[in-house]
């Protein structure tokens, strides 16, 4: 397989060290930016130094991995600041399903960035400043159901849950679409406020239309250090202080959610083993309270072996059972089977890569593909043999309010 670029000429980027640029979010010119942040640290990034659609099928990462060796082969670097992120940087969305077609990489004109207070911008080629283009309010937004109506949705979770029992499958996460339209054309980087304000312990991203913000880490390499932050198991949030508390507990001491957590774990794990030369997973799982939501939360880390980059990494651990199911193949079936829709990015890897082979990238969940004045909101859940649909969809609406409230504001 070749990826042939037509890139002729070497590409000119430059990295330089900045003074401290405030919110980063706050930088974007235009309407269509690139962004992965969590407590005001992380990148931004505008314009298009080169783009490509990932051609879908089992091969497509390796397709990545080879589209951009071609393009960081291409550059001419300058580097002043030499850690991770700096240099040319690429912006990955992956689609949850390797036949749909969806997946895109990115490598941004302009990214600027802050990691542990210490700031760069890297420019790639011509560096006129970009104009800087208001940002409007999208006015009221309209929902109407997506795939399936709520009860539909139900009546398949009943039937999911059901399969689980006749034993065909230990697991499986299913999801769901809303739509949603606006009054006027949605301007990105309104939500991108909203998110990294609302959720900060969360990861708020962009990248080719999807937005949203995940609280899950699929994985974040640095050099050969790994991170993950494996969730299964939620319960919405309380209505009062001990309700939230009582909740949590119930969560933590749930057999079902800790069977549910487990399969996550047990997923991640097999598939980080044989790329670590060391790997902890600890014993128990945390709660991660978000505001919407709680989660039982368990925090890997690892070391690889050899020079994986993060993509390879990626490419191993998607989809981990925290978004597909237990075992892979058959809730994978499953999913095609019953949703009746197609996740597109959502559940998907997104995240950045650099031309050293770190970066970060996330599942693409609390997330909506935007398209105008359209947006296309998901949400699911993992379920399992005792799993009550009406309990089910009640933890897709508290996940969906993470993007209305990015829509329509406090
Ligand atoms: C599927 C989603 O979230 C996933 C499913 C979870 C669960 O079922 O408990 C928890 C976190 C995520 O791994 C979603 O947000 O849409």
């Amino acid at each position: 397989m070749s990826v042939a670029l037509g890139i002729t000429r070497p590409l000119p980027v430059r990295t330089t060290s900045v003074g401290d640029p405030g919110d980063l979010l706050q930088s974007l010119p235009k309407t269509a930016p690139y962004a992965w942040i969590r407590h005001g640290e992380g990148l931004v990034g505008w314009g298009e130094a080169a783009r490509v659609a990932v051609p879908p099928g089992p091969g497509r990462f390796a397709w990545a991995r080879e589209w951009l060796t071609d393009v960081f082969g291409h550059a001419a670097v300058r580097d002043d600041v030499g850690t991770p992120g700096t240099g040319p940087v690429a912006f990955g969305t992956f689609t949850f399903d390797e036949d749909s077609p969806g997946s895109v990489l990115v490598v941004p004109q302009a990214v600027l960035a802050r990691r542990d207070g210490h700031a760069w911008l890297t420019t790639i080629g011509d560096t006129t400043l970009e104009r800087f283009s208001p940002i409007r309010t999208p006015g009221r937004i309209s929902y109407g159901d997506g795939s399936l109506t709520a009860p539909e949705w139900e009546t398949i979770v009943a039937r999911a849950a059901q399969r689980i029992r006749d034993g065909e499958l230990e697991k499986v996460v299913l999801a769901r679409d809303l739509l949603a339209t606006a009054e006027r054309n949605i301007d990105i980087r309104l939500l991108l406020a909203r998110l990294a304000t609302r959720y900060p312990d969360c990861y708020t991203f962009s990248v080719a239309g999807l937005v949203g913000a995940t609280p899950e880490l699929l994985i974040r390499r640095t050099g050969q250090e790994i991170e993950s932050l494996v969730l299964a198991g939620t319960t919405p949030r309380g209505t009062s202080p001990s309700d939230d508390l009582s909740r949590g507990a119930a969560l933590l001491a749930s057999a079902k959610d800790r069977h549910e957590h487990e399969c996550a774990i047990a997923s991640v794990r097999h598939t980080l083993a044989p790329l670590c030369s060391a790997l902890q997973t600890p014993d128990e799982p945390e709660l991660l309270v978000l505001p919407n939501v709680q989660h039982l939360a368990s925090h890997v880390t690892g070391r690889l072996a050899d020079g994986a980059s993060v993509l390879d990494v990626v490419a191993a651990m998607h989809p981990t059972a925290a978004v597909g199911g237990t075992p892979t193949d058959t809730a994978i079936d499953v999913i095609r089977e019953l949703e009746g829709m197609d996740r597109a990015g959502y559940a998907g890897p997104v995240g950045w890569i650099d031309a050293h082979g770190d970066g970060e990238w996330g599942i693409a969940l609390r997330s909506a593909q935007i398209s105008g004045r359209r947006a296309r909101l998901f949400a699911g859940g993992g379920i399992m043999s005792t799993s009550d649909p009406a309990l089910e969809l009640a933890e897709a609406q508290a996940k969906f309010r993470v993007m209305q409230y990015a829509l329509e504001g406090p």
